[in-house]
């Protein structure tokens, strides 16, 4: 995922003359594959490609409109990086359903670095039996429905702090974004080992950051070949001294789980389960896995999780209050329906969640048009076709989730935010129909989707249910500032401050 800030524009400016000088001479990367039949795509430049043509604009908004212009697949040079850009539900269909088996991969990326633990998550891991281990035990553990359910009373009593908090304030105003982003934190810290991260406000705070340094165009990573620009990428210097803090973190809540572990026998976290970090360690102390399980292994794992735990959904349930803080109509349908199904209960359970069928079109209509991840990558095994273009093996293929949600051939009035749209049809997020991949699709599919959307549905009609809600600061719904900060997640770039009154009408 690609941001050109100004400043790094301005650093790899200045390297551009010494990457040009270097390749003249030493002629390193010569193009290979000219007799392909590339999908068409914007003119590029000697040495650097189209990379110009990333500039001033967030990656998936340009991509989006070069969409437009060139088709369901296109072809990008960024530096010595071909891309492929699927915008279209077929062209999504034959990457990730008839031809699945090609694009099975996440692309490394980024290369060498540390949060991922030399990509040794499950987002890295290349499809195989590794792969298939780690995703099990996460199912089973933690994201698989079962455990989902079995959380429940982490996520209600997380949710009931929220409300409380929000009811002290008496009305003043307040910044959701960050409660909304400690409550996710706290609900997957706890589920995965059992009590909250002692640093969280840090650990947030380095999410961030590094989310916003890691989707920045590297000079570095867009010519592999040149090694000698590692040492120069300011990047790259940042973001290893954000991993540094990381996995200081990391170590830290690894140290206590396995003391806790120690002195309570083998058993740390959630009381009367496994959980997720004991079935980790066990997996790394028996020898009968077929495979070795390392220290970097399991942290790489638990940032996955928690960050993953913690940016995804808060940054979806962001988007949902800042579209119904705009429509004022849909907000108030959303909370004449929590009323009328809770009948003045005192607050919301997940057995209610099940009726709230409004509540859940608002959620998909969230997740079309503000998709977390706007472009899921996947890398090829093989050189391939698409469409009737060959798809070079050595390149990247961005499926633009972004783009599919707003297909006109699908969805009428693409830009409107209107849930009703979902009232009447059968077509949800979970991976089968292509003009909806909020959570990809397949066997790469995300597996957190019901662990995330578990929470987002209690917090959100908790918090529709107690409170009436206005913007602070006089703002009306039509000057609310929706730009987006691509990262990790696509965000809102600016959080959401809001004045929460308790509910006026209906019985809570
Ligand atoms: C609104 C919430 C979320 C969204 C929109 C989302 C989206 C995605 C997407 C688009 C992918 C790539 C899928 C593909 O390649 O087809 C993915 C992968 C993944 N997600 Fe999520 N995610 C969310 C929540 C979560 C949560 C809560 C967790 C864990 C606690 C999680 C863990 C993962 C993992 C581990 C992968 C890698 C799967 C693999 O490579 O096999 N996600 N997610």
């Amino acid at each position: 995922m690609l941001q050109f800030s100004a400043f790094s524009f301005i650093l790899s400016s200045s390297l551009f003359l010494l990457i040009l000088i270097y390749k003249v001479i030493f002629n390193r990367h010569a193009t290979k594959g000219s007799n392909l039949k590339l999908p068409p795509g914007p003119k590029k430049l000697p040495v650097i490609g189209n990379l110009h043509q990333m500039i001033g604009e967030l990656p998936h908004h340009r991509l989006y409109r070069l969409g437009k212009m060139y088709g369901p697949v296109f072809y990008l040079q960024v530096g010595e990086l071909p891309f492929v850009i699927i915008t279209t539900p077929e062209a999504a269909e034959e990457v990730l359903k008839t031809q699945e088996f090609t694009f099975l991969d996440h692309p490394p990326y980024p290369p060498n670095q540390t949060t991922s633990y030399e990509n040794s998550n499950i987002f890295f891991t290349p499809y195989g039996e590794f792969w298939r281990q780690l995703r099990k035990i996460c199912m089973r553990e933690l994201l698989g429905v079962k455990s989902v359910r079995s959380f429940k009373s982490i996520r209600e009593d997380e949710v009931s702090n929220v409300i409380k908090y929000i009811e002290s304030l008496s009305g003043l105003p307040f910044n959701l974004s960050e409660r909304i982003s400690a409550c996710m934190n706290r609900v997957v810290s706890k589920a995965f080992f059992g009590d909250a991260c002692k640093q969280q406000d840090e650990f947030i705070a380095l999410l961030h950051e590094g989310s916003s340094l890691a989707s920045r165009l590297d000079i570095a990573e867009v010519f592999p070949s040149l090694k000698f620009l590692r040492y120069l990428s300011w990047v790259k210097l940042k973001l290893n001294r954000v991993y540094r803090k990381y996995d200081k973190i990391l170590s830290t809540i690894l140290a206590d789980y396995k003391m806790r572990r120690e002195n309570l026998g083998g058993q740390a976290g959630v009381p009367d389960k496994k959980d997720l970090a004991d079935g980790l360690l066990r997996l790394q102390e028996s020898n009968d896995s077929g495979f070795h399980l390392t220290t970097d292994n399991i942290k790489g794992v638990i940032f996955e999780i928690i960050s993953s735990g913690t940016d995804t959904p808060s940054a979806t349930l962001e988007w949902v209050m800042s579209e119904l803080l705009m429509n004022p109509r849909v907000m108030a349908k959303a909370q004449n329906e929590i009323r009328r199904v809770l009948k003045g209960k005192d607050r919301v359970q997940e057995s209610d969640i099940e009726e709230l069928n409004y509540l859940k079109c608002i959620i998909k209509e969230t997740l079309r048009m503000h998709p977390p991840a706007p472009v899921i990558p996947r890398a090829p095994s093989k050189e391939c076709k698409v469409n009737g273009y060959d798809i070079p093996m050595n390149s990247r293929v961005l499926i633009h989730a972004y783009a599919l949600g707003r297909d006109p051939r699908y969805w009428t009035n693409p830009e409107k935010f209107e849930p009703e749209r979902f009232i009447e049809s059968s077509v949800d997020y979970k991976g089968l129909h292509y003009q909806l991949l909020p959570f990809g699709s397949g066997r790469r599919m995300c597996p957190g989707m019901a662990f995330g959307t578990a929470s987002i549905e209690l917090l959100l009609a908790s918090l529709l249910y107690h409170f009436d809600w206005k913007l602070a600061n006089g703002q009306t719904p039509e000057q609310l500032d929706m730009t987006e900060a691509f990262g990790l997640a696509v965000r809102r770039k600016y959080d959401l401050y809001v004045i929460a009154s308790p509910c006026t009408s209906g019985s809570a």
